[in-house]
């Protein structure tokens, strides 16, 4: 019985990962199982690790890895498994989180890199390994079409942001803490909430992953908002921006008033709602990191 397994989206960037990750997957022992539609790596996962499977990777990019660390997580066996993230999707975010630096590095690092256990983020019940994003990004990542990344790689999401810039109009969002108290009112273009994850206006991009903790980013909207000029943008993102409220919360509750459910985006997947709650899950996600890798950043 084998003890290494794959899972592989064929579709992810493309395709155009898919034969190289198949010969190294088989070099370095996998057993490769690909999906052949939407969801797919998410049941794949489930029988893998009800399979007892130790080590799962994923093939594809964030989405392919949400799925396979939920088929796990819902098969009950999250504690037992080592995940392996093999970046063969078009972003690829999260895997550069963990340092991991390409296809031939992830196995190398599946094969002798630390393993760390990391958060994990759940959003009413739904899992995110990366982030869960609200606003203006979300409607960019989920219109992010397979076709605009297979013409414009990582750029597709830079595209599909500026197409949605012209016509996002803000939500009204009423954010309270654990004990209720408010957090933050008001109308937000952008709900940024990362685990390992830095937004705008702060050095690096990494945040730490280990800490139990939400890295979130409020972006407020303003009438007239123009980012026409580099002296707009980079006061945009200067750190003290009087826009941008940044929160480190275990646990948090987003309440949206508005005609219909706000769309957020979990790991590039869409979820539609006017109640949220966003937490995170302390250190339940196994997996070895590259080099790189920092604890805290
Ligand atoms: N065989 C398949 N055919 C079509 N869609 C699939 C298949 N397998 C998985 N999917 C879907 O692909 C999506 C995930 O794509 P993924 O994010 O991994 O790749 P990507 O979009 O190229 O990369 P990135 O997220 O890094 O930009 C999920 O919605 C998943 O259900």
């Amino acid at each position: 019985m084998t003890d290494s397994v794959l899972l592989l989206n064929p579709k992810s960037a493309g395709g155009r990962h898919t034969d190289r990750t198949q010969r190294l997957a088989a070099t370095a022992g996998f057993e490769v199982r690909e999906s052949t539609a939407r969801g797919e790596t998410y049941d794949l996962a489930r029988a893998a690790a009800g399979e007892g499977i130790a080590t799962i990777a994923a093939g594809g990019g964030d989405g392919t890895l949400n799925e396979v660390v939920a088929g796990i997580d819902d098969a009950g066996a999250l504690a037992e498994t080592t995940v392996g993230v093999v970046p063969a999707g078009t972003g690829n975010n999260f895997a550069a989180r963990v340092g991991i630096r390409g296809l031939e590095h992830a196995f190398d690092v599946l094969d002798t890199g630390r393993r760390r256990r990391i958060d994990l983020g759940d959003a009413n019940g739904r899992r995110f390994v990366n982030s869960c994003v609200g606003g203006l990004t979300a409607d960019a990542s989920v219109s992010t079409t397979p076709e605009l990344k297979r013409r414009w790689g990582a750029l597709a999401y830079v595209i599909a942001t500026l197409r949605e810039y012209r016509t996002f109009e803000g939500i009204d969002v009423e954010i309270r803490d654990d004990e209720g108290a408010d957090v933050w009112t008001g109308s937000a273009i952008g709900i940024l909430v990362g685990n390992g994850r830095r937004f705008v206006g702060e050095p690096g991009t990494q945040a730490n992953m280990e800490d139990g903790l939400l890295n979130v980013v409020l972006i407020e909207s303003k009438p007239a908002y123009s980012l026409a000029t580099e002296e707009a943008v980079s006061r945009f993102l200067r750190r003290d921006a009087d826009h941008l409220t940044r929160v480190l919360a275990p646990r948090l509750h987003l309440s949206v008033h508005g005609d219909e459910p706000a769309g957020f985006s979990l790991d590039g997947e869409r979820l539609a709602t006017d109640e949220l709650t966003v937490e995170s899950r302390p250190r339940c996600l196994e997996l070895p990191v590259g080099e790189r890798y920092r604890p805290e950043p």
